[in-house]
C-alpha cells in the first residue's frame, strides 16, 4: 500500500510512505529484448561445449592422454562462469526488474540503458538514474506519481526523486533504512532551489515555472528566482532551457514576454543570453505616465525629443538618413495630436521651420501664431503647400547639383501632414469636381486625368526623395491602411510610432508581426515607437497641452510660455529660408480669418494674448518682430501686405512666381517654361486641353504665346509637371 500526501508548505515536495514488503501490482512488462537464460545454465552450456570440443580434438590428434586435464579445465571454467554470472545477475536484477516495470509506464519497449545504478551499498543501489523517452509526459503529476511509486515499491526503499526535465532524466536517491520516512520529490529542474521559500513563495515559484514552460516547453527550468524582501512578489526570474533555435525568433521571445507579463504580477523585461541558453526576466519599474514635455532638453540640431522609455530616459526622432520621415498612427483620443505637438515644438525650438497641415482644421489652432510654424488648414491650400514643398525640394536638389551648396547645408525643414487619409479623400473630391468642371467646359477632353490629385504624387516624391534635401515628413494617420500608405512609400517612413493598444492589423502593418503592441496598456500617450528606425519599443509620449486644450494646467502653461519665448528669439530664425509661396499661404489664411473675425466682430476675444510673430523669409531671417496690434493695424489698411512685402523683397518689381501643377493652369496664366535648349521663356497660356499620351498617361496640350516675340506654339506637359506661374493675386 502506498499513499501520496503533499508536505505542508512545499508545493513541489511530496511524500510517499512505503514499506519494504510492499509490492506494486504492475502489468507484466513487455521487454523488447529476447528472453535470456540464467547464468548457471549459460555456464553449464559453455562448459559442456568446451569439454566436447576438447574431447573431439584430442581424439582426432591421437592425444587421448589430454582428455582428463581438458575436461577438468572446462569444468573449472564453467564453474567460475556460473559463479560470476550468478553474482552479477543478482546484483543487477533489481535494476532490470525496475526497468521492466517502468517500461510500460514510460512508454518504451526497450529497457536497454533505461536504469543505471550510479551508487550502491551493501543493501542495494542507493542512487539510480532513469532515462525516459520524450514521449513521457513528465509534467503530468499523475504519471510522475506512478513512476515514483514503482521505484519505491520495486526497490523497497524511500525515494528522493529529482526530475531533470531538460535532460529527460529522473535521479533517485534510495534510503533502505528510512522506510517509514517521507519520500521526497524535488522537481528542481522546473523550479530551482526551494530552500527557505515560504508557502506563498513556493507557490509563486511553481507558477513561474508553469508560466515559462507553457511557452518554452518542458525543457525550460527555473534556475533562480528572487523575491522582493519579505514578500512573495518575484523581482527576478532566471530560466535555463535546452538548446533551441526558437529563441532567435522575435515572435517567440515576444510571446514569452507577453505570457510572463500577463500571468505574473508587475511589468517585466526580458534579457536573453543566447550562448548560455538562458533568459532572465527582470521586473521593471512602473512605466512613466503623464510626463511633461521637457522644454529645457538640450538637443542637438535636428534631434526632436518626444517621449521617454521605461526608465524615464528621453528619446528623440533624429532628422537624418536613418529616420528621414516619421509615421504616427493612432485612433481618436490616443494622443496622436499630442505626439505631433511634441515634434512641432522640438523643431521650432531649434529654428527648424514647420509646415503644419491639419485637414481637421482645429486641432492645432494654438500653433497658428507660433514662431516658425506655418499652419495650413484649407484643403486646396494644403495641396498647394505640398506642391510648394516639392518645388522647394527640387530647387534644393538643383542647387546641390549645380555645386551652389552641399548636401546638409540647406537647413532642415519639417512638413507635417496630419490625418493624411482624411486629406486624401478631401483633395480627391476636389480633384473629381475640377475634372468634371473642365469636362463640362469642354476644356479637358472629358473627365480624364490621373485618379488622384497630383499633389499626392508630389507628397510621395517628397517622402521618397526629401532626405537629401533635408525636407522631413511627418505623416499622421488613424489607421495604417494599406491603400493609404503602401509599398515603398511606407518603407520610407523609417521612424514610426503607433499609439494605444494595437489591433492585429496595426501590429502587422507597422511592425510586421501580429503581436507587437497588442498588449499595450490603454494609457494616453503610451505607444510603440521605432525611434532609431530599427527596434520597436514601448514609450510614453510627453504631454503637450497648449492653452486651448482640455486639462491645460499651471505646469502646461509655464512650459508653453517658455517654449513660445524661446521660439520667438529672432536669432533662431535669422538664417532660415522658407519658400515664399508657403509664407503666402499663411498670409492668405490669416487674412481670411481676420475677414471672418471682422465680420463677426470677435477678433478681440479670439486672440486674447497677441503673440509676437516671427517672420520667416526666403532671404535673410526676420529682423523685425512686430506685436499683434501693429500687425492688425497694418492688416486693416493692407489686407495682403505680408504677401506684398515678400514680393517686393524678392523680385523688386512686385512680380512673384510660384510653382503650379500643370493641371492647375488656366487660360490667361503667365508661366515660365523652358525652351528646347533649357532657356526659360515667359509665355501666356492661350489655350489648353487634355489628351491621352502615347503611354496612356494624361498629357496637357498647352498653346502658349511668347511675351517677347509674340510667337505662338503648342507645348505638351505631363499632368504632374510643375511650372513657375506668375501670381496674379487670385
Ligand atoms: N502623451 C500624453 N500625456 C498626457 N496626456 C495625453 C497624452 N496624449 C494624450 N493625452 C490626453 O488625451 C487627450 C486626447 O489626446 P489627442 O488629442 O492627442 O488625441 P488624438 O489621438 O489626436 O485624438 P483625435 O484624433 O480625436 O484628435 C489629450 O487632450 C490629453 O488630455
Amino acid at each position: 500500500m502506498s499513499s501520496l500526501e503533499r508536505a505542508s508548505g512545499q508545493t513541489k515536495i511530496e511524500s510517499l510512505r512505503v514499506s519494504k514488503e510492499e509490492t506494486v501490482t504492475q502489468s507484466a512488462p513487455t521487454s523488447g529484448q529476447p528472453p535470456s537464460s540464467g547464468p548457471a545454465v549459460q555456464a553449464a552450456t559453455a562448459g559442456l561445449g568446451l569439454g566436447l570440443v576438447g574431447w573431439a580434438a584430442s581424439g582426432m590428434t591421437d592425444r587421448t592422454e589430454l582428455r582428463p586435464p581438458l575436461l577438468g579445465a572446462a569444468l573449472l571454467l564453467a564453474l567460475v562462469w556460473g559463479l560470476v554470472g550468478t553474482w552479477h545477475h543478482r546484483r543487477t536484477s533489481r535494476a532490470r526488474d525496475l526497468a521492466q516495470a517502468l517500461a510500460p509506464v514510460l512508454g518504451t519497449s526497450s529497457t536497454r540503458g533505461m536504469v543505471t545504478v550510479q551508487k550502491r551499498n551493501r543493501q542495494g543501489p542507493t542512487r539510480i538514474k532513469i532515462v525516459y523517452p520524450a514521449t513521457f509526459k513528465d509534467a503530468d503529476e499523475k504519471a510522475r506519481a506512478t513512476v515514483r511509486e514503482i521505484v519505491a515499491t520495486r526497490m523497497g526503499a524511500t525515494v528522493e526523486a529529482t526530475w531533470r526535465r531538460h535532460k529527460r532524466q529522473l535521479l533517485c536517491r534510495l534510503d533502505y533504512d528510512a522506510a517509514t520516512a517521507d519520500l521526497v520529490e524535488r522537481d528542481s529542474g522546473a523550479t530551482g532551489d526551494t530552500t527557505g521559500d515560504t508557502a506563498e513563495q513556493a507557490a509563486m515559484r511553481q507558477r513561474a515555472g508553469d508560466v515559462v514552460q507553457a511557452v518554452m516547453g518542458a525543457t525550460a527550468t527555473i534556475d533562480k528566482i528572487t523575491f522582493e524582501e519579505g514578500s512573495d512578489s518575484p523581482t527576478d526570474i532566471r530560466v535555463a532551457y535546452a538548446t533551441t533555435s526558437r529563441d532567435l525568433s522575435p515572435a517567440f521571445r515576444q510571446k514569452l514576454l507577453m505570457q510572463v507579463e500577463s500571468k505574473l504580477p508587475g511589468e517585466w523585461r526580458d534579457i536573453w543570453e543566447f550562448e548560455e541558453n538562458k533568459v532572465r526576466f527582470e521586473k521593471r519599474p512602473p512605466f512613466p505616465r503623464n510626463v511633461l514635455y521637457p522644454v529645457d532638453y538640450r538637443a542637438q540640431y535636428g534631434e526632436l525629443v518626444y517621449c521617454v522609455d521605461e526608465d524615464g530616459n528621453h528619446l528623440s526622432w533624429v532628422l537624418g538618413s536613418k529616420t528621414p520621415h516619421h509615421l504616427v498612427v493612432g485612433p481618436t483620443g490616443s494622443g496622436k495630436t499630442v505626439m505631433i505637438r511634441n515634434l512641432v515644438l522640438s523643431a521650432v525650438l531649434q529654428g527648424i521651420p514647420v509646415v503644419l497641415c491639419d485637414p481637421k482644421r482645429t486641432e492645432y489652432l494654438d500653433f497658428q501664431h507660433f514662431p516658425g510654424v506655418i499652419l495650413v488648414t484649407d484643403t486646396e491650400d494644403i495641396a498647394s503647400a505640398i506642391t510648394a514643398a516639392f518645388w522647394e525640394m527640387q530647387e534644393r536638389y538643383g542647387e546641390i547639383e549645380a555645386g551652389i551648396t552641399k548636401v546638409g547645408h540647406h537647413g532642415k525643414f519639417l512638413f507635417v501632414m496630419d490625418e493624411y487619409a482624411v486629406f486624401k479623400e478631401q483633395v480627391n473630391e476636389l480633384w473629381a469636381e475640377e475634372k468634371a468642371a473642365r469636362a463640362a467646359e469642354g476644356n479637358g477632353g472629358g473627365n480624364k486625368g490621373p485618379k488622384d490629385h497630383p499633389c499626392l504624387k508630389h507628397w510621395g516624391n517628397l517622402v521618397l526623395m526629401g532626405r537629401t534635401a533635408e525636407m522631413h515628413c511627418l505623416q499622421g494617420l488613424q489607421r495604417p491602411d494599406a491603400d493609404v500608405v503602401k509599398g515603398v512609400l511606407r518603407d520610407s517612413f523609417r521612424g514610426r510610432t503607433a499609439l494605444d493598444q494595437h489591433t492585429r492589423e496595426t501590429a502587422l502593418m507597422m511592425w510586421g508581426d501580429a503581436r507587437t503592441g497588442t498588449n499595450l496598456p490603454s494609457v494616453q500617450g503610451r505607444a510603440i515607437s521605432r525611434v532609431d528606425g530599427r527596434t520597436a519599443r514601448e514609450v510614453q509620449v510627453c504631454r503637450v497641452l497648449p492653452p486651448t486644450a482640455e486639462g491645460h494646467g499651471a505646469e502646461d502653461a509655464a512650459m508653453w510660455k517658455t517654449a513660445y519665448a524661446r521660439a520667438a528669439e529672432p536669432e533662431l530664425w535669422k538664417d532660415v529660408k522658407v519658400p515664399e509661396s508657403l509664407l503666402r499661404l499663411r498670409a492668405r489664411r490669416e487674412a481670411a480669418i481676420r475677414d471672418l473675425q471682422d465680420r463677426y466682430a470677435v477678433r478681440a476675444e479670439a486672440v486674447p494674448e497677441a503673440p509676437a510673430p516671427v517672420e520667416l523669409t526666403k532671404a535673410a531671417g526676420p529682423d523685425v518682430v512686430e506685436d499683434q496690434d501693429q500687425e492688425d493695424a497694418r492688416a486693416d489698411q493692407q489686407p495682403d501686405t505680408d504677401t506684398a512685402a515678400v514680393e517686393d523683397q524678392d523680385e523688386g518689381e512686385g512680380v512673384t512666381w510660384s510653382p503650379a501643377g500643370a493641371h492647375e493652369l488656366e487660360i490667361g496664366d503667365t508661366v515660365m517654361l523652358e525652351d528646347e535648349c533649357g532657356v526659360p521663356e515667359i509665355v501666356t497660356v492661350a489655350d489648353l486641353h487634355f489628351e491621352d499620351g502615347e503611354d496612356g498617361a494624361e498629357v496637357i496640350e498647352v498653346t502658349v504665346t511668347n511675351q517677347e516675340t509674340g510667337e505662338t506654339e503648342v507645348r505638351s506637359l505631363d499632368a504632374d509637371d510643375v511650372v513657375s506661374r506668375r501670381e496674379t493675386g487670385r
